[in-house]
């Protein structure tokens, strides 16, 4: 029997309580045996400039989800090309993974992004997507994709985008991320 692995792709720049919730709400309520959280070292909408160094993230993510057995912290992206893009991992954990079926996941400021993605038209007939809801985000219409799904969750108003302005600014970013990741950060 194959086990279906759901795949959160981002930057995770700094990995942050919303993405710990998302995660274990798709590993917890959904068919999903395991999410793992591909650390992208550079998105390929988004500017490298801003961004803390790839070890860096990758070590946040660990601290994060220590110890929750369901999530897992994956760095294949780190040795494929740039910028990372999500099809070409994707090919390459099939590869290394035969036993695994892959699921992506993804928040809902993603979707409307989707049609302009490396191989859409590849990504969208070949893999299940599964959405989850964000706040000010509007899903297009997704009728022409029956493999995307979006489930109902609660809704989460934060992004690593708030953390970075806290840390900026000097304002708390306690709660927002775990404490392990708040005395990295902070150090
Ligand atoms: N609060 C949230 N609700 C739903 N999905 C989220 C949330 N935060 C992040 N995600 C999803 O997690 C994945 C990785 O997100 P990413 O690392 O880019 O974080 P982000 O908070 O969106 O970052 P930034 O503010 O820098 O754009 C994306 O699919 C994104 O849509
Ligand atoms: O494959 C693509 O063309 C593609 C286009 C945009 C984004 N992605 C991936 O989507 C993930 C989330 O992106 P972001 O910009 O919200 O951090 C990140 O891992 C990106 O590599 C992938």
């Amino acid at each position: 029997m194959t086990t279906r692995i759901g795949l959160l792709f981002g930057s995770f720049n700094p990995v942050h309580v919303g993405h710990l919730i998302l995660a274990e709400h798709f590993a917890t309520r959904t068919d999903l045996a395991e999410v793992w959280f591909v650390v992208s070292p550079h998105s390929p909408f988004k500017a490298v400039a801003d961004l803390l160094p790839d070890a860096q993230r990758l070590h946040l993510v660990q601290l994060a989800i220590a110890g929750n057995p369901r999530l897992r912290a994956e760095d294949i992206e780190f040795g494929l090309p740039r910028p990372s893009y999500t099809i070409a991992t994707l090919d390459a954990l099939r590869q290394r993974h035969p036993g695994h079926e892959f699921v992506l996941l993804m928040g809902a400021d993603n979707v409307p992004g989707l049609p302009r993605w490396q191989e859409s038209a590849r990504l969208l007939a070949e893999v299940d997507i599964y959405v989850y809801p964000r706040p000010n985000s509007t899903l297009p219409d997704l009728a022409q994709c029956p493999r995307v799904q979006v489930i109902a969750a609660p809704l989460l108003d934060i992004s690593a985008t708030y953390i970075r302005e806290s840390l900026r600014t000097g304002k708390s970013i306690r709660y927002l991320v775990p404490a392990a990741v708040e005395a990295a950060l902070l150090r």
